[in-house]
């Protein structure tokens, strides 16, 4: 049998956030060999909170769980918390227990660097909030580029306005620093934007079915999922959520639910457009030396089999 595609999770949880993990762990084309936090929808401390929690639930205190940084790659401490998407807990305000694990002692980026360098090639990072931990690994181990299997991030806005602003996504707002560090490292990066999550939408009536099923995970997320509606029925009146973070996992477990065009990302890092992500196709060549010249090519997902991702979120959620 095929070896399965190891991954990291890099993760604030956030309610997409507990979607996408239960998701990878009802995934059998991958075995997650680690999850590691970062700020974003809460606070790192809160987001290591809710990694071991949610393992918790699932049964799978055997993950270990690797705490990122608090603060920018800048050392930026003026976070943008997105409290008012999640609840305050991260989890739909529910106030769970506090889980009984605890981290492991290496930081976010020492597990990265570490498990990409055991097994080069063969492990894949799925950054689902600001890119920070993954900008450290590359700028603390200089093979971590190379060593990484793929990097398959959620982030930017292409061809598209923002969810903070109209320049910029979230993730990339958070830490624009970061990102363009991660887009011009040379690893091999694929870029799932709010082009493709915001057509992957989980419906009222999706959630009813979930309610109805017996899956562990399903009635889980049920509970928690209110928030989450709401905040989606007042800032777009839309009567369902957009899938960010599971359709990013889905991106790394079939490939063959996207396709993407090859280019240079950069990232706007400064003023009225800070966190904008800019693609250049190479399809002209310029006269002058420009900020995207001589800068390696990422992949940046273009079109999604959105009713497949959806049918998938399901199936696995509501077998689990
Ligand atoms: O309006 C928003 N502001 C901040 N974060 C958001 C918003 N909408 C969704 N997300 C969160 O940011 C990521 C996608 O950009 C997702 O993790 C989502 O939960």
């Amino acid at each position: 049998m095929a070896e399965l595609k190891k991954i990291i999770i890099d993760t604030d949880p956030g309610i997409d956030d507990a979607m996408a993990i239960f998701l990878a762990l009802e995934s059998p084309e991958v075995e997650v060999i680690g999850l590691t936090t970062i700020y974003g929808n809460v606070y790192t401390t809160l987001a290591t909170r809710n990694a071991l929690h949610l393992l918790e639930i699932a049964g799978r205190t055997d993950i270990p769980v690797a705490e990122g940084s608090h603060v920018t790659i800048t050392k930026g401490t003026k976070l943008r918390i997105a409290d008012f998407v999640h609840g305050t807990d991260g989890l739909g305000n529910q106030n769970f227990p506090p889980p009984k694990g605890k981290p492991i002692e290496q930081s976010a980026t020492e597990f990265l660097t570490e498990q990409a360098s055991l097994y080069p090639g063969q492990v894949t990072v799925v950054a689902l909030g600001p890119l920070t931990n993954i900008a450290l690994a590359i700028q603390s181990d200089p093979a971590f580029a190379k060593n990484i299997g793929q990097i398959v991030l959620l982030g930017g806005a292409f061809a598209v306005n923002g969810n903070v602003n109209p320049a910029a996504e979230a993730n990339i707002f958070g830490d624009p620093d970061a990102a363009d560090i991660v887009f011009t490292s040379g690893a091999d990066v694929l870029a799932v934007g709010l082009n493709i999550t915001h057509q992957v939408v989980l419906t009222d009536c999706d959630r009813d079915k979930l309610a109805q099923s017996n899956g562990k995970f399903a009635q889980y997320l049920c509970k928690i999922l209110d928030v989450y509606f709401g905040y989606h029925h007042d800032a777009y009146s839309t009567k369902g959520v957009y899938l960010h973070d599971p359709t990013t996992v889905l991106a790394a477990v079939d490939p063959s639910l996207i396709t993407c065009v090859e280019g240079v990302v950069r990232v706007q890092t400064i003023g009225i457009t800070r966190g904008l992500t800019l693609f250049y196709n190479k399809q002209k060549r310029f006269g002058e030396v420009t900020e995207w010249s001589d800068k390696p090519s990422v992949k940046v997902a273009v079109t999604v089999d959105a009713p497949a991702v959806v049918k998938l979120v399901m199936e696995r959620l509501m077998k689990s």
